[in-house]
């Protein structure tokens, strides 16, 4: 028999895809992720696994899994699983890119507009009653997002679509990426590739949308932030970890920049505390990227595509590691 595990609760219709494979799925209705060594215990038993980007699936997961042949993340990025070990123990792993592309992109312009605006601190002074004058105080403004210039830090497809929101905004927008696109296609896009110094030196608004590499990891640190202008603001929907989050904490305490709309953590789901007591143009969210009914759908969707796929002799349609040479089947 062919199973297949899915390690926390997602969207349950997706499990229609696996309607008339003879592949048996037990889902486990649950929102919070096993510990390790519980999801390697379970997962020993399945021939694949649907995750989330809070499993781990490192070297140790996969030595304890010897009948598993794919890995299928619910997420376009796929930082939680150690590729090159999959490849190496014959694991398909596959991911859910495109999907979520504009929602996620939507999302980062909604963090914008909310801190260059403040919306959640309006928001609560309106709750809490103290609405009863209209605001002229310099202190209480807002910044103007329109014309602005958007550092955008990492040009793949969720980059991509900022920059075409940012459009209809009139803003300037700047773009440094280890890839640059060619001169035709930043004409297209309206983008102008410059150095990470000049990124953050230029821009009114820097926003990440990199992928979490050994060269990404905090690569917006103490330095970088004292790099940007004192009035500019830090939009994250990417991955937590690019950003020390305890330098970027200082630095809003301190007015070294002026504000951070933040989707992502470094220990996701704790938030570090001093970022949560900095209520003054920091806006958190608990990563609501692909946070949409139809996102999120699809993402499942693709994802037990994708598995159903790998276990039945079909190329999944998201691989990230093609160079694999798969396990042989013992379901
Ligand atoms: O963070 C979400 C994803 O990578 O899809």
């Amino acid at each position: 028999m062919t199973r297949v595990f899915v390690s926390q609760e997602i969207v349950e219709d997706a499990l229609e895809e696996f309607e008339g494979s003879g592949i048996t799925v037990d889902l486990r209705r649950d929102h919070r992720p096993l510990p390790a060594e519980e999801l390697r215990a379970t997962a020993a038993d399945y021939d694949g696994l649907i995750c989330l980007l809070t499993d781990r699936i490192d070297a140790e997961f996969l030595a304890a899994c010897p009948r598993l042949r794919v890995v299928a993340n619910v997420a376009v990025g796929f930082d939680n699983i150690d590729v090159a070990a999959a490849t190496r123990a014959g694991v398909a792993v596959t991911n859910t890119p495109r999907v979520l592309t504009d929602a996620t992109a939507d999302l980062a312009f909604t963090l914008l507009l909310a801190t260059a605006r403040r919306v959640p601190e309006g928001d609560a002074f309106l709750r809490a009653g103290k609405y009863t004058h209209w605001r002229v105080k310099q202190e209480q403004m807002g910044v103007d997002v329109f014309g602005a210039t958007l550092g955008l830090f990492g040009l793949g497809q969720i980059g991509r679509a900022v920059a075409r929101r940012a459009r209809g905004f009139d803003m300037t927008v700047l773009y440094h990426d280890v890839h640059r696109l060619p001169a035709e296609d930043e004409r297209e896009l309206g983008v102008t590739y410059v150095e990470f110094e000049e990124l953050l030196a230029r821009s009114d608004f820097v926003s990440v949308h990199s992928p979490l590499t050994d060269t990404t990891r905090h690569r917006f640190d103490a330095a970088a932030f004292a790099a940007m202008k004192p009035t500019a603001m830090l939009i994250n929907t990417a991955r937590g970890p690019v950003v020390d989050e305890a330098a970027l904490a200082a630095a809003l305490r301190d007015g070294v920049i002026a504000g951070a709309g933040l989707d992502v953590f470094e220990r996701e789901p704790e938030v570090d505390a001093q970022l949560v007591q900095l209520r003054e143009r920091v806006v958190l969210l608990p990563h609501l990227g692909s946070a949409t009914g139809t996102t999120r759908r699809e993402m499942c969707r693709m994802a037990a595509r994708n598995v159903r796929d790998a276990l039945s002799g079909k190329r999944p349609e998201s691989l990230v590691n093609p160079e694999v040479a798969p396990r042989e089947g013992t379901g």
